[in-house]
């Protein structure tokens, strides 16, 4: 790493030295710049890559040529006043942090007309500051068109305000004058009750099984056990509403936020009880004494029940071994096998309840349909259980290969992420404001990387749209890309679908990964209507948040000031589980890496005529055969 320049800046009364990192851009001679490419790609595909794709110093070149103002500035020196894009290959003049045409000092201090007293105040106008001016602006900007409870909620965001007193053992509620946010819980549980009428009769026998639990006080272990699409989060919610109509305290939690968020008053595990991200053996929950959540545990436990199994409180765990299992980074199967329910303690005194049937695929008309679409759940679950047929052997080094039914398999031309975006968003700029549209439709790919490559994709089909920067324009830090933090450059319109990247409000539905269409956008705030799980159709105000990456590689610290959303055209596997999808395309241009990820997403679809598969082959085409992965072992001691 260099330190590409070092520049000073007046502020109010003092300087500031900004020394600005960056990995110098790359150098190299005529004709022997970097290249990179998979083994399998065709030379010619690559070379001709290389000659329309233009190196950072290719671009330098081209913007002398262009734009007078370049030739003043030397090669390392561009990045004060370009800043280089990768999508475009070329350096682009820089809007922010840098005031253009400046003749004196006054004009530094001058922002849209406005000549402001100091420097540091223009600065904070430009955004440029770590101060709260922004949310300032963020407030104005909602209250003329925002209602009370909305712009209440944005506040209780910026402020972060139940957090802070969480931190202290206190909570909003010990001020009776302050509002506590309501949820409408009640109207929720009177139509999710609804739900108890459509039970299948694996559902009515789990149901009433749990609910005599409840009731006789004595405790004890549920998991339910079922292919994806069986109905567990359907139980789970219609239990969550008659068991809270009746008086009883239930927390739901999920390991994500999206499964969270399916679930009425769903939490994250990780939040709902202060679970440490990062565990080892000395690790304990970290729920504050008088936190919301110490009460409620304390209401639910009996202390005359001690002594019964789980104190007489009953757990109900819901899953599938088939799905993806316990992330562990580079472990190997045993390990993360040894990581499941299963294989834990908590699983001897668990009743298994079995659901086999599967709910998600609609039940199909004619004999035909019928037939179409048993053959299709059988292969589903046989995917998940690692018994589809395959092509190739174990000797070979890529392993078996399952081989998808014909009619599921895209054959693209030379660009398949376009054909992809074309089959699963059609007709997409005239159907921005059409949330029927824009929900429950989605590419799924392997990777985070996969995913950024078709979300660029359909970026570029957006047309006009607002391009929201970070606060700090740093130049190494702004390259910068982590799943877990928004990009510095966001590219959003209205009717974007976005997706949260952080837990704003998981009452309200405001969780890390929740989907969202986007209904207005401000430079300081941008308002969502919530697309799916318990809160779908409500609509809440976003501002800009501070973040920071939760596990960074870099071997420095940093915060991004941005809105935490990303676009959401396309989700990992991982990210999509749970959920019940009207149009799927599995993009592969690399192979599945982890058990279960290929029969997630493969059972996703409510039908089999609206699943798409593409599949890239070693040598540059596509194919019909892929790997998957099942680990074996996690099935051993389940009920088959
Ligand atoms: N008894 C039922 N009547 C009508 N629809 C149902 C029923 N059970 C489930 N469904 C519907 O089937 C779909 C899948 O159900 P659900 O999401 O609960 O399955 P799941 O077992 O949790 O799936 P996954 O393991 O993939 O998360 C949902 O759209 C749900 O509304």
């Amino acid at each position: 790493m260099d330190v590409t320049y070092v520049s000073s800046r007046l502020l109010g009364d003092s300087w500031v030295l900004t020394f600005t990192i960056g990995f110098l851009a790359s150098r190299h001679l005529e004709g022997e710049k970097s290249v990179s490419f998979k083994s399998s790609n065709k030379l010619e595909n690559v070379a001709r890559r290389a000659t329309i794709r233009l190196s950072k110093l290719e671009g330098c070149f081209e913007a002398n040529k262009l734009v007078p103002e370049a030739r003043g500035y030397t090669y390392a020196e561009f990045p004060q006043a370009f800043t280089w894009k990768d999508d475009q290959c070329k350096w682009k003049i820089r809007e922010r942090g840098r005031k253009k045409g400046s003749t004196y000092y006054r004009d530094l201090r001058t922002v849209n007309g406005i000549v402001y007293p100091t420097f540091k105040e223009a600065c904070s106008i430009l955004g440029l500051l770590r101060d709260d001016n922004q949310w300032h602006i963020a407030m104005e900007e909602n209250v003329v068109h925002a209602m009370p409870n909305q712009l209440r909620s944005l506040f209780v965001h910026i402020l972060n305000i139940e957090k802070i007193f969480n931190e202290v053992s206190k909570s909003i509620k010990d001020f009776p004058d302050m509002p506590f946010p309501e949820y409408g819980f009640i109207h929720e549980v009177e139509n999710s009750l609804m739900l108890y009428k459509n039970f299948n009769k694996e559902h009515l026998q789990a149901y009433n099984s749990i609910v005599k639990s409840v009731e006789t006080n004595n405790g004890g272990a549920f998991f339910m056990y079922g292919s994806g699409g069986c109905g567990k989060t359907f139980l789970l919610k219609t239990l969550c509403c008659s068991l809270r109509r009746q008086g009883k305290i239930v927390l739901p939690v999920a390991s994500s936020g999206i499964a969270a968020v399916l679930l009425l008053g769903g939490w994250t595990a990780h939040s709902r009880f202060h679970i440490p991200l990062k565990l080892d053996q000395h690790s304990t929950v970290g729920i504050k004494q008088r936190s919301e959540v110490a009460e409620v545990i304390k209401h639910s436990i009996d202390v005359s029940r001690a002594g019964l199994p789980f104190d007489g409180i009953t757990i109900v765990f819901g899953g599938d071994f088939r799905q993806i299992l316990p992330v562990i980074p580079k472990a190997p199967c045993p390990q993360i096998v040894s990581a499941s329910l299963n294989w834990s303690r908590l699983w001897d005194p668990c009743t298994v309840l079995l659901l086999e049937q599967n709910m998600r695929l609609t039940s199909g008309r004619t004999p035909e349909e019928k037939r179409e679409i048993a053959e299709f759940s059988q292969w589903v679950l046989d995917v998940g259980n690692g018994k589809a047929p395959t092509i190739g052997n174990k000797d070979d080094l890529s392993g078996p290969k399952i081989v998808s039914p014909d009619r599921f398999i895209i054959h693209s031309s030379a660009d398949p992420v376009k054909d992809i975006v074309d089959i699963i968003y059609p007709d997409l700029a005239s159907n921005t404001f059409n949330v029927d549209y824009s929900r429950q439709r989605l590419i799924l790919a392997p990777t985070n990387a996969v995913v950024g490559d078709s979300q660029d994709c359909l970026s570029d089909n957006f047309g006009e749209r607002n391009d929201f920067n970070s606060a700090f324009p740093v130049e190494f830090l702004n390259s910068i890309n982590m799943p877990c933090i928004p990009k510095l450059e966001l590219k959003l319109k209205v009717g974007s679908v976005v997706m949260l990247m952080r837990n704003l409000n998981q009452i309200m539905g405001l969780c890390n990964g929740t989907q969202m269409i986007v209904k207005k956008l401000m430079p300081n705030s941008i308002v969502c209507e919530i697309l799916c799980g318990s809160q779908v159709g409500t609509t809440h105000i976003i501002p800009r948040i501070e973040m920071e990456p939760s596990d960074s590689k870099y071997p420095i610290e940093f915060k991004r000031i941005q809105f935490p959303v990303q676009l959401c055209y396309s989700m990992t596997v991982n990210k999509s589980q749970g959920q019940s999808l009207d149009k799927v395309e599995v993009y592969l241009p690399r192979t599945v890496f982890s058990h279960g990820q290929l029969y997630v997403a493969v059972s996703r679809v409510t039908s089999p005529s609206i699943l798409h598969i593409l599949i890239a082959s070693d040598s540059d085409g596509t194919t019909n055969g892929t790997s998957n992965v099942v680990y074996e072992e996690v099935f051993y001691n389940l009920p088959s």
